[in-house]
């Protein structure tokens, strides 16, 4: 049986990746690390919490100890390392925590793997350390690091140390680099669930600036998937840009939701823009479609459905985000 270390999983992408993993191989163990910060949510996981192929251990990847333990009680056949500080306004108004967490936590993270010498290691980043860009063009995996945001900044130095423990220690390590996420169980301060739980409420939705921000939206399983694959067929020192051909303005989704909805667009408010904000991410994916064989397969507008009929029925998850129920018992 291959065992893995998912760090981060009780959050949006690394709990959709587990569930992903555990429905497609049999001869798999998920060990799933998570320091249960306020975006990592025990309900999410909820289905598969006494599975025997799935082990839960609340651990922080910023205390080196804790990590180390993991480590030496398990010998891995790889790690997927999704444990992040994420979201963009918060950087901007807590730096420290994003350079703790996706810094120190993955230096920590990279640390061990040397150690115990593990065969595969994915470092999940993102397409913001690429910075911004103008009407044209896309980020390829050569575009330089130009990050923006601490929390950016953040994941472009994690991604750094990353390349230099492949390209110093020979650490088989693969960084993957993944545009705008959408789907089941994003946590209500991104943009596609604050529009979705507004709109619901018949609450104003707050657009920064003038809407006109590009980004470019990822079904989150079409994510897993490439993940899946890069862990499969991944070259060790390589990095794979992951995105979903489906660049829009952020004016352009919140209607596609209020549509879907059928909600009226006086619900749009535009309020103060976010500081420093990027203007444009739009990712070319095309070596990861050459070299791992992998494609999104999810059209926007249908994986908006889908995620909108997910928050519609899953009321109790988003109810009990919202009144801070999933903290209980912290
Ligand atoms: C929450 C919110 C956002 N926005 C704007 C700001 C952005 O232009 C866009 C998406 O914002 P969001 O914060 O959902 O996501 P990004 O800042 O693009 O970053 C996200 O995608 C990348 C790849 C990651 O790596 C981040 O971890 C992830 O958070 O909507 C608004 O206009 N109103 C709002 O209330």
């Amino acid at each position: 049986m291959r065992k893995l270390l998912v760090t981060g999983g009780m959050g949006f992408i690394g709990s959709n990746f587990i569930l992903h993993m555990l429905s497609r191989y049999d001869d798999l163990h998920i060990t799933n690390i998570d320091a249960l910060t306020y975006a990592g949510n025990p309900d999410n996981l909820s289905d598969i919490a006494h599975s025997d192929a799935y082990r839960f251990v609340r651990a922080d990847i910023t205390d080196a100890e804790q990590v180390g333990r993991i480590f030496a009680e398990n010998p891995f056949d790889g790690v997927v390392h999704f444990a992040a500080e994420s979201h963009v306004d918060r950087s901007i108004v807590h730096p420290e925590a994003f350079v703790r967490a996706n810094v120190l936590g993955t230096f920590h993270l990279l640390e061990a793997a040397r150690r115990y010498e593990t065969p595969k290691f994915i470092h999940v980043s993102t397409d913001e350390v690429y910075g911004t860009l103008g009407d044209t063009g896309y980020f390829t995996e050569q575009s330089p690091l130009m990050p923006n945001s601490p929390y950016s900044a953040s994941k472009a130095g994690s991604d750094l140390l990353a390349r230099s423990y492949a390209q110093t220690y020979g650490l088989p390590v693969i960084i993957t680099r993944c545009s705008n996420n959408y789907g089941p169980r994003q946590f209500p301060e991104k943009l596609i669930p604050t529009i979705i739980l507004r709109a619901l409420h018949d609450e104003p939705i707050p657009i920064y600036g003038d809407g006109t921000h590009v980004r470019d939206w990822l079904y989150v399983m079409d994510h897993c998937a490439a993940i899946d694959a890069a862990l499969r067929r991944g070259i060790a020192g390589e990095v794979y840009n992951i995105g979903g051909h489906h660049e829009r303005t952020n004016l352009e989704v919140t209607r596609m939701v209020l549509q879907e909805l059928r909600k009226p667009e006086s619900l749009i408010t535009f309020v103060a823009d976010r500081l420093g904000h990027d203007k444009r991410y739009a990712i070319d994916p095309a070596k990861t479609e050459r070299e791992l064989g992998w494609r999104p397969g999810k059209e926007l507008e249908q994986g908006m459905k889908e995620t909108i009929m997910w928050y519609v029925t899953n009321r109790s998850w988003w109810e009990r985000v919202r009144s801070g129920a999933y903290l209980e018992g912290r």
